[in-house]
């Protein structure tokens, strides 16, 4: 229980009927898990209002209603306050009842559209190996230092975020590294947390079916640097023609790191090759077991970060060379009869291009590349020609299948790939709608030493259809195939 004028501390409110001098239980912004004394944050959402649910709420035992308009008829001993944006102010409030936990750690945000898991996975194994406790707040899981909590978001909403954030400080927990989507930033989930630097990886072609304009998708991300505080570090990666826009009104000092301009942290690739690539950075040489040129790019993003946050630079560059690859990121293992099978969870066009491009320049011989791959259902329609014209362009042969078709019609958006097809490369194309088959076929044409990409899915552990998700891992899926097949 607590004061609801302590949780609405800092929220700003137009009107209030009631005294807010009223004990109150949790917060909730689903009304279907509403309780009695707890306060209902009603928000419009992309499907549904919660505007809708006052009266049930109330019925239910609310003791609180936080809203963006009065309710025509109010019930006596309910208060009922006015806020101009129900997620702002949920999140302000999640904050204030967890004890705005953000406070106690040094919080890192990295936003971008490829590399956030990469990074902020190894920045909190770097963290670990170099004894702090630490928290990571990613796509895959939370950890809260050693536990493990799961996730449904990249970032949660604001309750979830806050939650794990006051676990972490219950453990002592000193650097905490968060994915920053831009669906967070947009749904403010992060409103009120503070930071204390944030990292830009890239942008690309991705969510444009919910942002709109590719300009609004990249202002949204801007935010999380406008709103960094002073003592805050923005780190941006310069080699991309947006990385400059993130640091355009920020009151945080700046960094740059690139590959190929002039900035603050700059990194070379030496040598590249199946097993790890050996980098220059900041003048030393270290290997690291990740590799292409989207990895060299994250590894000098993690070696930036722990620089800013003071680690020794040799120690930095020690740890760098232990880093791990994280589950489903070219997650690759070599068969029985030399066929290599990677999963990777390219879902952008810019990553599977990427990724592509990394395993056709570690070709040695004429090993054919083939590629098992997806668009998810209800996501951006726009990347879907995109990815089917750049999987059949650099392999030699493609299998467009299902990734999570949703509640769209798996053929729909295969034939949505298809029309990216260009007339050449038609031939290099099959359409297996059921993803285990799709993977099948590629370990039946596979031929000694060739090399399958299985694209989208990464570490997902499901397939989801109308809502429903089935077990599905591209990972095991395809060892136990090959096996299968005695290949
Ligand atoms: C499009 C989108 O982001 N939707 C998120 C949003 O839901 P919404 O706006 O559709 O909500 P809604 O269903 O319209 O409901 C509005 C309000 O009414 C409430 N409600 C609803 C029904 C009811 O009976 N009673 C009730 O009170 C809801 O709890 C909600 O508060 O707010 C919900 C609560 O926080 C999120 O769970 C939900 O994420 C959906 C499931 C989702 O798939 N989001 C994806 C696209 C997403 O956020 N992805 C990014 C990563 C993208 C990337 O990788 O770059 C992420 O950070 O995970
Ligand atoms: N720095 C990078 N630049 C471009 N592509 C990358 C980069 N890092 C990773 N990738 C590619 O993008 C895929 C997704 O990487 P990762 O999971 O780290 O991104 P993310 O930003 O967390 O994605 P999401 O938005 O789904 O959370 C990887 O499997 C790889 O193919
Ligand atoms: N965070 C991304 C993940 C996409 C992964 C892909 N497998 C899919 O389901 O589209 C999203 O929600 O858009
Ligand atoms: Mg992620």
């Amino acid at each position: 229980m607590m004061l609801l004028k302590d949780i609405l501390y800092g929220v700003s409110l137009s009107a209030v009927s009631g005294s807010t001098n009223v004990m109150v239980n949790a917060i909730v912004f689903d009304s279907r898990k509403v309780e009695l004394d707890d306060v209902f944050v009603a928000i419009k959402g992309t499907v549904t209002d919660g505007h809708k649910y006052i009266e049930q709420v109330v019925a239910a035992g609310a003791k609180a209603i936080i809203c963006e308009e009065l309710p025509s008829v109010m019930v006596n001993g309910v208060v009922y306050v006015e806020v101009d944006n129900g997620n702002k102010a949920l999140a302000i409030m999640a904050s204030n009842y967890y004890g705005n936990p953000s406070k106690n750690l040094k919080l890192i945000g990295i936003t971008g559209t490829n590399g956030k898991t990469t990074i902020s996975s190894l920045l909190y194994q770097l963290f670990k190996k170099a004894g702090f406790k630490v928290g990571l707040i990613s796509t895959i899981k939370i950890m809260v230092d050693d536990n493990v909590y799961a996730t449904s978001h990249t970032t949660p909403d604001a309750l979830t975020i806050n939650y794990h954030m006051h676990l972490m400080n219950e453990v002592g927990v000193e650097y905490c590294f968060m994915e920053v989507s831009s669906h967070g930033i947009h749904q403010k989930r992060t409103e009120g947390l503070v930071f204390a630097g944030a990292i830009f990886t890239n942008l690309s072609h991705d969510h444009l079916d919910y942002h709109k304009t590719f300009a609004e998708y990249r202002d949204t991300k801007k935010i999380l640097f406008d709103k960094l505080p002073k003592s805050a570090f923005a780190l941006t990666n310069i080699d991309d023609k947006n990385g400059l826009v993130m640091l355009q009104n920020t009151k945080a000092r700046k960094f740059t790191y690139a590959l190929k301009s002039y900035a603050d942290y700059r990194a070379q690739i030496l040598e590249n090759q199946f097993n790890g690539q050996l980098l220059k950075i900041d003048g030393d040489e270290v290997w690291s077991r990740l590799i292409g040129d989207f990895n060299a790019y994250n590894m000098l993003a993690i070696y930036a970060t722990a620089d800013l946050l003071g680690l020794e630079k040799l120690e930095i560059l020690r740890l760098l060379s232990e880093l791990e690859n994280v589950d489903g990121r070219f997650q690759y293992f070599i068969s029985k009869e030399k066929i290599t099978a990677i999963v990777d969870y390219a879902h952008t066009p810019d990553a599977l291009k990427n990724v592509l491009i990394t395993i056709n320049a570690l070709r040695t011989g004429n090993e054919k590349v083939i590629t098992v791959v997806g668009c998810g259902g209800d996501r951006d329609k726009s990347k879907r020609p995109v990815m089917g014209h750049i999987a059949t362009e650099l392999s030699n042969q493609a299998i467009f299948t299902s990734d999570n078709p949703r509640t769209e019609s798996p053929a729909q958006i295969i034939e949505e790939m298809e029309e990216g097809v260009e007339a050449q490369n038609v031939r290099k194309v099959l359409a297996i709608e059921n993803r285990e088959q799709a993977i099948k076929t590629a370990c039946q044409l596979a031929e000694a030493n060739d090399i399958i990409l299985i694209a989208g899915k990464g570490h997902e552990t499901y397939q989801e259809t109308n809502g429903v998700r089935v077990d599905f891992d591209d990972y095991k899926k395809v060892k136990e195939l090959l096996k299968m097949l005695n290949k």
